[in-house]
């Protein structure tokens, strides 16, 4: 029989799981899983259940909560040398990589994939000490993420985002940094870069169209300095995924990409902060089994 540690946050979204936990440990008892759960009782609690999962040699971690909670137990097992299977049940509030994956907002739907058992090796960022598996990135407006405050993430979703970043908009000023990516060189004043492994974050569906999340390189993309309406006009365009055209963008792949500045810049980890530059970003080739649709794969492919 198989051992699943389920790692829940139960305070995510709006508390949904909680209320289904004994319904999916029946799911996955009936699917031959032993399975035990683990609620977490705060920050960086995941991450430390992910290690303790893997020093129990469970064969399957599930994380049940948004991308932060995903993001910790990412955490917890890229350093290790035995990484169990991971399952996602999304019921956060963003759910920005389950649904890179296709992974259904229903939670018995979500469960079901993970008995279905198709998985898939993907890519995991790791920047300085601290892993990601959607994206990193410096920059004023990358800082607003994190200055919307959860609850009112939890009230107005994205749109809180968005509203942040228009009243940030006058205080965006450019900043002078060095690149190093895979051995070339950029040297310029930027409004920000991203560090991508997946193609959607944050309601830009289409921010770097084709990233794969399983070959091994980022996405790096970098935004010279511009004003206020050019800035407008690039993101417009970001939206709707014109945007790589631009002269203001820079678009390459990368596996190693090193980031350096003179001045202070923050970074963005999966959306939360990650400290400040100089960054060193490593793509970790096919580091993470992940549980995923049987549709998910068939498009992959194809
Ligand atoms: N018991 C808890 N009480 C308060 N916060 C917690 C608890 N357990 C975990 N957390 C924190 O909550 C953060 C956010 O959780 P998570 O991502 O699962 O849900 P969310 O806030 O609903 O969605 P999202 O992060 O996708 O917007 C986690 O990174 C974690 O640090």
């Amino acid at each position: 029989m198989k051992r699943a540690r389920i790692i829940y946050n139960p305070t995510s979204g709006r508390e949904a799981f909680k209320k289904e936990l004994a319904d999916v440990l029946r799911q996955l008892e009936q699917a031959g899983y032993e399975t035990s759960a683990h609620a977490t009782t705060g920050a960086g609690d995941a991450t430390e259940a992910a290690k303790l999962a893997v020093e129990r040699k469970y064969d399957v971690v599930i994380a049940a909560g948004g991308d932060g909670t995903i993001n910790e137990v990412i955490n917890g097992l890229a350093e290790k040398e035995y990484r169990p299977k991971l399952g996602i049940i999304p019921v956060g509030t963003t759910n920005d990589f389950a649904r890179a994956l296709s992974i259904p907002r229903n939670i018995h739907k979500a469960v079901e994939v993970i008995i279905d058992g198709f998985s898939t090796p993907l890519d995991i960022g790791k920047v300085n000490d601290e892993y990601f598996m959607n994206i990193a990135g410096g920059g004023k407006l990358t800082e607003l993420t994190y200055e919307v405050p959860s609850k009112q993430k939890t009230l107005l979703g994205q749109l809180a985002y968005y509203l942040k970043g228009i009243e940030m908009l006058p205080s965006l000023k450019p900043i002078n940094v060095k690149i190093e990516y895979d051995g070339e060189l950029f040297e310029d004043d930027i409004m920000l870069f991203l560090v991508s492994n997946t193609n959607s974050v944050g309601g830009f569906e289409k921010l770097a169209p084709d990233a794969k999340m399983d070959d091994g390189v980022f996405d790096l993309l970098i935004l010279k300095k511009t004003n206020v309406a050019e800035f407008i006009r690039i993101a417009t365009l970001a939206l709707r995924g014109a945007h790589l055209e631009d002269e203001r963008i820079v678009h390459v792949t990368a596996k190693h990409i090193k980031v350096e500045s003179d001045e202070k810049m923050q970074l963005n980890i999966d959306g939360e902060f990650g400290g400040l530059l100089p960054g060193e970003f490593t793509n970790l080739y096919q580091h993470i089994e992940f549980f995923v649709p049987k549709e998910f794969l068939e498009k992959e492919e194809s």
